[in-house]
């Protein structure tokens, strides 16, 4: 069965009209929630994938903030449009959509719509494991899906683009924390890392509405502060959260716990892939884990778990850098068909503050 994506639907409205209608397939990793957009969605132009980005964020945001914003969604839903890939060996490519706008890399993404990808026919399933390559605005994540003899698809590892420590120690002046010394590293998107003891926190343990509070104010201190730069492309050059862990860097035989905050407070419910991604490479870097060593990576918030394992050291234009391997599972929880009334005053969503 082919499977109808966003690409396909050249008919679809280019304005937020009454003629749109939008369907979905609702996914969770670990909890994260992924409203795919199966059809509905216009069709893109560019050609590279951050020009179809760029098309996305200039011509069509109403369409993201009606699929993503209340009343259809919330302010913590994550989405997925599939894109026309551009990259040669690409089964897909796909623009993520979060409160504020749209991300580079997306961990907990990847892992459902590879699943997805085999159980919609995009990709010939494939005993035990099915290959799904996803270009992403980051570049390019290889998945590797389970298959059993049945054609049921189960967990998923994925291998991201080069992951490395961009700075450390950075000293930031945060209004109500003070002075903080964080980390930067790079899994795809620019995470600033901080242990959650140093601002009295405990990413187990602490209200939700105490960390993103915390989350956001670091992440935009450090944006007034740091210019990022990436050797690929300036658009990949910000910083997309920050993430709040349990300290537990040096002591591999135990769960490491961390809670991303990302895009205009928005909390993650998994362990945020990119981000376990981006902290093996720091974890990699300080010396605390070495080449082939797994790990597990828990949500702070849902308890989820992923694992993390350094499996081969790279570069970065001139960086040093290490491929990471992502291990983590998710779930179908439903399906939706969006429409609107032309006299809907709130037809492009909205998000309470
Ligand atoms: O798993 C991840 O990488 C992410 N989850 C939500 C925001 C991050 O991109």
């Amino acid at each position: 069965m082919a499977a109808p994506t966003s690409y396909d639907s050249a008919s679809s409205p280019s304005r937020l009209s009454a003629d749109v209608v939008i369907h979905t397939t609702e996914m969770h990793t670990g909890g994260e929630p992924l409203r795919i957009i199966d059809s509905g969605y216009p069709t893109l132009v560019g050609d590279t994938i951050l020009d179809k980005l760029r098309d996305a964020r200039q011509n069509y945001d109403q369409f993201r903030t009606f699929f993503m914003s209340e009343p259809r969604g919330h302010r913590d839903m994550y989405g997925a449009i599939l894109v026309e890939p551009d990259a040669p060996g690409a089964d897909l490519a796909v623009l993520f959509t979060q409160n504020e706008g749209y991300g580079t890399m997306c961990g907990h993404a990847v892992i459902a719509l590879s699943r997805y990808a085999v159980d919609r026919g995009i990709v010939k399933p494939m005993t035990p494991e099915t290959q799904v390559n996803i270009q992403c605005p980051c570049g390019m994540v290889r998945a590797y899906v389970s298959c059993d003899e049945n054609g049921k698809t189960g967990a998923v590892r994925f291998h991201s683009v080069p992951a490395f420590l961009f700075a450390e120690d950075i000293e930031v002046d945060v209004e109500g924390l003070g002075k903080l010394r964080v980390d930067i590293s790079y899994g795809g998107a620019f995470y600033a890392f901080l242990d959650a003891a140093k601002i009295g926190l405990d990413v187990r343990t602490s209200k939700a509405r105490d960390i993103v509070a915390a989350g956001a104010q670091i992440t935009g201190a450090l944006k007034a502060k740091i210019k990022l730069h990436h050797p690929d492309s300036n658009d990949l050059a910000f910083l997309s959260g920050t993430i709040l862990t349990d300290g537990n860097d040096p002591f591999p035989n135990k769960p490491a716990a961390q809670v991303l905050v990302f895009a205009d407070s928005q909390l993650d419910r998994c362990p945020c892939g990119s981000g376990v991604t981006a902290r093996v490479a720091l974890q990699y870097k300080k010396g605390f884990m070495h080449l082939g060593q797994r790990r597990i990576y828990e949500s702070g918030t849902t308890k989820t778990k992923f694992t993390g394992t350094a499996i081969a050291e790279t570069t970065a234009g001139e960086v040093d850098a290490v491929v990471v391997e992502v291990r983590g599972r998710a779930h179908y929880c439903g399906s939706n068909v969006f429409t609107l009334e032309e006299d809907d005053i709130l037809k492009a969503g909205f998000l309470l503050h």
